[in-house]
């Protein structure tokens, strides 16, 4: 099983019509079993790209990335991936969809049966099971595809921009609706964020990219206590924390210093 996954000094490239193009440079990290990281950087620092690697769907141009101590060489399946729109079947109902995991791995689906509705009652889709996707909020639906995700127990749960598509209000609530799964579970994580605060106030270690080619400004510790909680973002860690990668985006040019 990956429990781990780590990085070396790796760095990509895609060869396109118009020429090559660096994605990202000389990325190093190692996430340590249980960890919560999130990466934060600007639209185009190669986020995806880092993920589509440590899943085994694209391979870096050089460096290494290891799970487990093994150098990823094809598509790592004790994996939970969440992407950004929830690509939930709309023919299937939610238990169903949820299912999808163990159907196509070929396990046994009874015996996944009672984890899917203890899942999705975890997340307060109990009663939602025969409903199909089209009948769910946004935030349901990501919901759902959450649950899909860890239905199979993989150690490790890679996240792009998974609330990026939702409302304030409902976003807000699936961050801590992930930190209590997160608590519970105590997966590795590598959760992909546009939003500071998101990242500060869910992760161990909040990763802050610098714009294409992407590259590491720094690997900051957040050392807020747990569980975080909603008042957490006032706490003076907080404070500083999300001061301080602003400061970087700042520095590199992300965002404008006033
Ligand atoms: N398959 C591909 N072929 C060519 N170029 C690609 C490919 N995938 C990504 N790129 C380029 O690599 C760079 C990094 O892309 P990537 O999607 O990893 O960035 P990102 O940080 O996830 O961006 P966003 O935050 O906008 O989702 C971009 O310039 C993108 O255009």
């Amino acid at each position: 099983m990956a429990d781990t996954l780590q990085f070396q000094n790796v760095s990509k490239s895609y060869h396109t019509s118009s020429g090559p193009i660096e994605a990202l440079r000389d990325f190093s990290l190692q996430i340590a079993e249980g960890e919560f990281i999130s990466i934060v950087g600007p639209s185009g620092c190669g986020k995806s790209t880092l993920l589509s690697m440590a899943s085994g769907l694209a391979f870096p141009t050089n460096g290494t990335i290891l799970a487990n101590g093994n150098e990823i060489t094809k598509p790592v399946t004790e994996l939970g991936i969440v992407f950004q729109t929830d690509v939930l079947l709309d023919w299937r109902s939610v238990l169903d969809n949820v299912l999808i995991q163990p159907e196509m791995r070929g396990l046994d689906r009874k015996a996944y049966e009672d984890r899917a509705r203890s899942l999705l009652d975890k997340v307060g889709l109990g009663g939602f099971e025969k409903k199909f996707p089209y009948e769910l909020s946004g935030g349901m639906r990501q919901r759902v595809s959450i649950c899909r995700a860890l239905i199979h127990e993989p150690p490790i749960l890679l996240m792009d921009e998974p609330f990026g598509a939702l409302d304030a209000l409902t976003r807000e609530q699936m961050v801590m609706e992930l930190h209590q799964i997160w608590l519970e579970t105590q997966k590795s994580v590598i959760f992909i964020t546009h939003d500071i605060q998101e990242a500060v106030l869910l992760a161990d270690r909040v990763v802050v990219m610098t714009p294409r080619p992407g590259r590491i400004a720094e690997i900051i510790k957040t050392d807020l206590p747990h569980p975080r909680r909603p008042g957490t973002m006032e706490s003076q860690q907080f404070v500083n924390t999300v001061a301080r990668v602003r400061h970087l985006f700042e520095q590199h040019g992300v965002l404008k210093a006033y």
